[in-house]
Parts: C-alpha cells; structure tokens; sequence
C-alpha cells in the first residue's frame, strides 16, 4: 500500500496554484493576495476628534469645573464631512461632530457630556489635556507603508483595511471551482422517496460543503448511477467549469465500480490503496484538454470526507495560493483507548476539549467504521494514529487534527 505522506506529496507537487487575476475588491473575500499593496495616504487622513463635542484650546479651558465652568463663544459647527474647515482663535470655540476634522487652531476636544451643550456659547465644565480625543493623522496607518503583502489571506478585516485605503480593485488568486460528483445507482436527491436499497447521496452535500468551507467555488450535481457512458458524458460536460473535479465511489473492487475505466478514457488517472484507515481506495490525476486535477474519492461517506481533508483540502489550498495548507494540530491526552489497524494511519473521528492551561483532552467517539455519518457529524477533531501503532492506551499523548470551520 501506498503511504499517505507519499500520496499527499504526489498531490501537491502535481497541482499549481491559479494564475493571478485583477478582481473587483468585494469578490476578492476569502482570497489570498498576490500583490503589495501601498497606502497611498495616512489613516487616519487628517486629525478629527474621536468624540461628539467642541473643539477648544487647552490653555483656554484649563480652569474650567464642574463649580466654575469656563464659558466660550462658538463660533464654528463641524459635522462629519465638512470640507471647508476654519482655524479658530483663542478664546473661541467650534461644535465638532466624532470624525470631523479638528480646525486649526484647537488643539483638544472637550466630550458634549462635560459642557451645557450650548450653540451660540457653551459652558465647558472640565479642563482638558493637549491632544485630548483627538485621533492623529497616520496615528494608524503611514502613507507609503505596505499595509498588506503579498500572500495575505484577505478576511473581512483585511477587505475593509483595502476599502481605507481607496482600493476598488486588488490583485489575487481566484477560488479554484470545484465540481463535486456522486456516483452510485444507489442514490438518490435529498427529498426524494426513496425505495428499499436506495439511500440520499449525502457525499455531494458534505463535500461541497467541506470544498466551501476549504476556500472553493464548489458545484455540486445531481448524482450519476454506475453507467459508464453517462458518467463519461457528465465529467466531459463538467470539465468547462471545473479547476478540480471530486467524484466519490465507485473505486473499489466491486463489478460496478466503473470510475477507474472511465477515466482512463478522458486522461491519466492513478488509482492506489493508500494505507490509511478510512480512505484506503483512492484515485488522482488530470483530465481534459486542461490537464485539470481529479480525485476519485471512496464512497463511504467517512471515507470521502476523511480524504477530503487528508489530500483534498490542501491541493484547494495550494490553488489558493494560502499559506496554510493544512489545520492546526494539537497534542491531545487520549482519553478512552484506542485501537487501530495495523499498517495503516488511522483518522479516528474524536471530540477534542481544551483546558484553561492549554493543554487538550481528546475522546474518540464509538466504532470506527466508515459508515457512521452520526459520529462524524459530532466530530470536532480526527486522532492520528500512526501506521504502526495497533492500541493508544488512555492517558496516551496522540496528534489530534482540529476541524475548526475558519477559513484563513
Ligand atoms: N472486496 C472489497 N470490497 C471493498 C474494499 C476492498 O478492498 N475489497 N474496500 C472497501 C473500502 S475500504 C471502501 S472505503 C469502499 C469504497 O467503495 P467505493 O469507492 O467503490 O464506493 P461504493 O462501492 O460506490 O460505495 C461504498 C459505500 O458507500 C455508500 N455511498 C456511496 N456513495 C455515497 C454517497 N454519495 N452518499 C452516501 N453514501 C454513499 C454506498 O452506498 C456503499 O455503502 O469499498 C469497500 N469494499
Ligand atoms: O478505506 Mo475504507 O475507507 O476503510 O472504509
Ligand atoms: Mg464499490
């Protein structure tokens, strides 16, 4: 059997990241940076007060109490927006609404709450220090500082830093568009009766999903039985939207298993029984005029998804172009024993707990047979546990993969 490092480095040196594209800001979310990008001005771009209030001179209000209030004449109102700002003099004072900017002249911001409110003169009722609530020019960002590089995951924050700092456009890797196809005469649409020996093709849903989740444009179609011409006819069609195609099924031994010969004819697929448990039947290679990377995934629905995160994921993330192409992993002290086969990696489904220490706590959950969607969906974390390895005693250190949802 083929080692899962091995099948994992065939993978990734076999699948390149996507070429760069110029997109629009807002559909660049969820994509990694192939540019620097500049600030072309400071942040904040001039110095405008941090609260709704006036703007004075400290040395004019030093004296100022709650007992004595000093009292100024307002002689400006600034709202947020205003354009066209005027110093003030000494002694003077100017209404200011939070984010406008501060007029030459004044050098503090008294807060509305600490003054009698007033329009044509205002009680100030406390002193305030030099600079007080104002927010400096470039105190954030400085004109011509690189504020994200090349390579940088764009989250929502990163999109709005973009926005800041005037860009409408950046250049990044698009989202790889995966198609994900389920094959089985056995399956049938969610909705749909069922009759008996029929089941819902659940692997298309979850790993469109996981493919999501993972960074992708996923589609998912309807699922194909096991009959070559019609299988054939879908992948052809298919490959027009497709940077990556994931089938499930059909790959193992069974008369029916029909993918292997299929792709033969559409490009140079390789099948393997990769020593892992589960996902032992795995198929990868390139299809179409393109040379676009396919999995055949086994049909068992924990096996589809454990391959998914074991090969899958990471090629996504490599035509991404992200720097992280695998999860976290933790240490995590085993909790109940647990045995593996022998020869073979195990992903076991397992929920990982962590201490205010930092240390973790990870209980495997029930058999481990590749048919038990139940546990799966319980999950938080796969244990690994090496080829070699046949039982993990409680109380056993093991490599714990976390399945967090984020996307970075
Ligand atoms: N004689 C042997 N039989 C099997 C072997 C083997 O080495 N020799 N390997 C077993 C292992 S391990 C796996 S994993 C499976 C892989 O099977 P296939 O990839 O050929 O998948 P199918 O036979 O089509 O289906 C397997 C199982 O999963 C159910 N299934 C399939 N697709 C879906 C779907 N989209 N949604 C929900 N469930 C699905 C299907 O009904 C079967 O129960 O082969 C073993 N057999
Ligand atoms: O490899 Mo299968 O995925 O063991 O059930
Ligand atoms: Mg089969």
């Amino acid at each position: 059997m083929k080692r899962v490092a091995d099948h994992l480095s065939d993978i990734l040196g076999a699948v390149r990241p996507l070429g760069e594209l110029d997109f629009q800001l807002i559909d660049a979310h969820g994509c990694v940076l192939t540019e620097d990008v500049v600030a072309p001005w400071n942040l904040p771009q001039f110095d405008n007060t941090a609260m709704d209030g006036y703007a004075v001179r400290a040395e004019d209000v030093a004296d100022a109490s709650e007992e004595q209030p000093v009292e100024l004449p307002v002689v400006a109102d600034i709202p947020a927006g205003d354009t066209e700002i005027n110093a003030i003099g000494p002694g003077l004072a100017a209404r200011i609404m939070t984010g406008a900017p501060v007029p030459p002249g004044a050098d503090a911001i008294v807060p509305v709450e600490q003054t009698d409110a007033g329009t044509a003169r205002v009680g100030i009722r406390a002193a305030a220090k030099v600079g007080a609530h104002i927010r400096r020019a470039g105190g954030d960002v400085v004109s011509g500082d690189v504020v994200l590089g090349a390579g940088t995951y764009l989250g929502a924050a990163q999109i709005g830093l973009l926005a800041a700092v005037g860009r409408d456009r950046v250049v990044i890797r698009p989202r790889p568009r995966v198609v994900v196809i389920s094959t089985g005469s056995e399956l049938v649409e969610p909705g749909y009766p069922l009759a008996m020996g029929q089941i819902t093709d659940s692997n298309s849903y979850s790993l469109t999903a996981a493919a999501r989740e993972a960074g992708a444009i996923a589609y998912r179609v309807p699922p194909v039985p096991d009959d070559k011409e019609r299988l054939l006819g879908l992948i052809e069609d298919q490959l027009i939207r497709a940077d990556m195609v994931i089938t499930t099924g059909g790959v193992s031994a069974g008369a029916y298993d029909i993918v292997k010969e299929v792709l033969s004819e559409l490009g140079t697929v390789n099948f393997d029984k990769v020593a892992m448990q589960p996902g032992k039947p795995q198929g990868f290679g390139t299809i179409g005029e393109d040379a676009t990377p396919i999995f055949t995934l086994p049909g068992n629905p924990v096996s589809a998804f454990v391959s998914f995160e074991v090969f899958v994921r990471p090629a996504i993330r490599k035509m991404l172009g992200s720097p992280r192409l695998h999860r976290p992993s933790v240490k995590a002290v085993l909790q109940e024993r647990l045995y593996s086969p022998d020869g073979r990696r195990q992903f076991a489904r397992a929920q990982v707990q962590s201490a205010n220490d930092g240390s973790h706590q990870v209980r495997p959950l029930g058999a481990q047979q590749s048919h038990l969607i139940g546990d799966l969906a319980a999950a938080n974390a796969l244990i690994v546990v090496p080829e070699h390895v046949t039982e993990v005693a409680a109380g056993q250190v093991v490599d714990t993969v976390l399945l967090e949802r984020r996307r970075e």
